[in-house]
């Protein structure tokens, strides 16, 4: 299971890379990756698993974080109520956006980042909506059409996979400023 120990952090090179895509089946090892990044964020979510093993809670976790440079990220994010079913649960494979909204979308607490160790406050401009296209784990091909958190946390995913961090978003001069008709997200 991963430890923040071996989480890479802003500074490394592999974090502003281009991943590699991945090749269907996948190899023992790479099933290994997408069962232990989905673990990851399963154990963070558990408020005390998360405090036993001193994790940073997450809803995302791309390859290139945990040092490896391939185009596979999980994504796990829980529902408001936890009775409900996740908003969205996968590991999301060459991940393409094949089309978006020209309306924003930004959380209105900003963005955080296993890699990145220090706060960079302000809004994260992204697509508010996206079609999102990828391979499970099986290699099934998938096309989800995603709005606000799971849009907004697939495309801080599919930028880690591309080389880009949160913060390289944040406007340097206003922070908190966000293009006109933004959707803020809570
Ligand atoms: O790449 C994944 N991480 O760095 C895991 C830690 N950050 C988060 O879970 C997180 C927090 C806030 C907003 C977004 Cl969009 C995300 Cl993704
Ligand atoms: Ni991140």
């Amino acid at each position: 299971m991963y430890l923040m120990k071996d989480i890479t952090r802003d500074g490394n090179p592999v974090l502003r890379k281009r991943a590699a895509k991945v090749s269907f089946p996948l190899s023992d090892e790479d099933q290994k990756l997408a069962k232990d990044m989905m673990k990851y964020l399963e154990v963070s979510q558990d408020p005390e698993l998360c405090k036993k093993y001193k994790l940073r809670a997450g809803v995302g976790l791309a390859a290139p974080q945990v040092g490896v440079s391939k185009q596979m990220a999980a994504v796990l994010v829980p529902a408001p109520d936890e009775d409900e079913k996740p908003l969205f649960k996968d590991v999301i494979i060459n991940p393409v956006i094949v089309s978006e909204s020209v309306q924003y979308g930004a959380l209105t607490e900003g963005e955080g980042c296993l890699s990145v160790d220090k706060d960079v406050p302000g809004y994260v401009p992204r697509h508010d909506r996206i079609t999102l296209r990828y391979q499970d784990v099986n290699g099934e091909t998938h096309k989800v059409r995603l709005k606000h958190y799971p849009a907004i946390v697939c495309q801080h995913e599919i930028d880690h996979l591309h080389g880009v961090l949160f913060y390289d978003h944040i406007n340097k001069d206003q922070p908190f400023e966000a293009p006109a008709d933004t959707v803020m997200i809570s």
